[in-house]
């Protein structure tokens, strides 16, 4: 009984639930070696893991394994809001620039995509925090979605994995010669950048998109995204035992697409253009764009997800800034600091805003 290379065949995946649930056989056939072989699977697992119940207080001092293994990891990555102080200290003077993901770091993780929306108390501490430092908000989802989400005009944007910009425009830049990088104005009748270097890839990614619904059609729970350069398939909400064939769909797809290549989000598979281009490029774009390149300048970079750890990576290797990791889990990463969640990230915000007027005042 083999798996069709067609995964919307709604029998095939009848048979793979089916068989999986009656006699608990691995309900892999030869096909899937691909996407088991190359670690497609294991990486698919480990993206997210589920929230481990934590042991309840039975009165006595009693902490859980999993805080253990936290606070122990935390002592390698520290709590950015515990080492407030520290973080002050090192930027001695400087002017401290932000750099925010979206999806899990302002917006808690939620099952319907649609529905991330961030709460109107982060959204006062972010249009707050950028009163007193350069903002921006560098996304895995399309410019116009996010800006949807968070709503505010004095925060700079980032969309798809920062293949998507907006930013001012300055004539120095050295990519304001680059092919993707053109005039336009904003919404404000501003003369700005756009810089959208995987434009060509636009109608490859709208081909993908219709193929992986066409795909996943029968698949409960799959959701794919079409974000302009990008294509999220969602697997968050499908039964664990039917991910190897989601999974197979998008490596099925992806062979015929050598120009395209596969990143692991939170429960998600991202398709994007092989272009050497990240958020890690974004920040760097942006702070050249915001003139904000020079040594006196010290980037925060606060984000939850893998694709963050290119900004992370930046930062680190260039010695310049600090990445900020929001996770309630432990996690090899290149940041130096951490958050468990978006409450700790607004609070951290918060501080910075308290201590922007604390000392403006002396
Ligand atoms: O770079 P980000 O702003 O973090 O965006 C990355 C992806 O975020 C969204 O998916 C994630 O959040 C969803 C809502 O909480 C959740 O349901 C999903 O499981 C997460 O992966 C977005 O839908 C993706 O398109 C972005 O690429």
């Amino acid at each position: 009984m083999g798996l069709t290379h067609n995964c919307s065949d709604k029998k095939t995946l009848k048979r793979w639930f089916f068989i999986d649930k009656r006699v608990g056989r691995k309900p892999i056939p030869s096909k899937l070696d691909d996407v088991r072989a190359s670690g497609w699977l294991d990486a698919m697992k480990s993206s997210s893991p589920p929230r481990k119940k934590l042991s309840k207080d039975l009165g006595i001092n009693f902490v859980s394994e999993e805080e253990v293994a936290y606070r122990s990891w935390a002592l390698k990555y520290p709590s950015a809001i515990t080492s407030f102080e520290q973080i002050i200290r090192n930027a001695n003077g400087k002017k401290i620039a932000l750099f925010l993901d979206y999806d899990g770091t302002l917006a808690n993780i939620v099952v319907d995509p649609e529905r991330a929306f961030m709460t109107n108390a982060m959204r006062a501490a972010v249009r707050n925090v950028a009163k007193y430092f350069p903002t921006a908000i560098v996304s895995g989802r399309p410019r116009d979605k996010v800006y949807g989400f968070v709503g505010l005009t004095d925060v700079h944007y980032a969309g798809c994995h920062g293949m998507d910009i907006v930013s001012p425009v300055r004539e120095t830049m050295s990519i304001a010669n680059h092919p993707n990088c053109i005039r336009s104005t904003d919404k404000q009748g501003k003369e700005v950048f756009l810089f959208q270097p995987a434009n060509e890839f636009i109608p490859m990614i709208d081909e993908v998109f219709i193929s992986l619904i066409e795909k996943t059609k029968d698949v409960e729970g799959a959701k794919v995204e079409n974000n302009k350069f990008c294509v999220s398939v969602h697997y968050r909400n499908i039964d664990e035992k039917v991910w190897p064939a989601v999974a197979q769909c998008v490596h099925e797809v992806l062979k015929g697409y050598p120009r395209l290549r596969l990143n692991y989000g939170r429960k998600v598979l991202e398709i994007r253009p092989i272009i050497d281009w990240n958020k890690g490029k974004a920040v760097e774009f942006l702070l050249e764009s915001l003139e904000l390149e020079s040594e006196d300048v010290l980037p925060l970079y606060i984000g939850d997800d893998n694709t963050d750890e290119d900004a992370f990576k930046v930062l680190r290797e260039k010695n310049r800034g600090y990445g900020i990791l929001v996770s309630s889990f432990p996690k090899e990463t290149n940041a130096f600091y951490s958050l468990r969640d978006p409450s700790e990230v607004m609070e951290f915000l918060k501080s910075l805003v308290r201590w922007k007027k604390s000392t403006a005042a002396l």
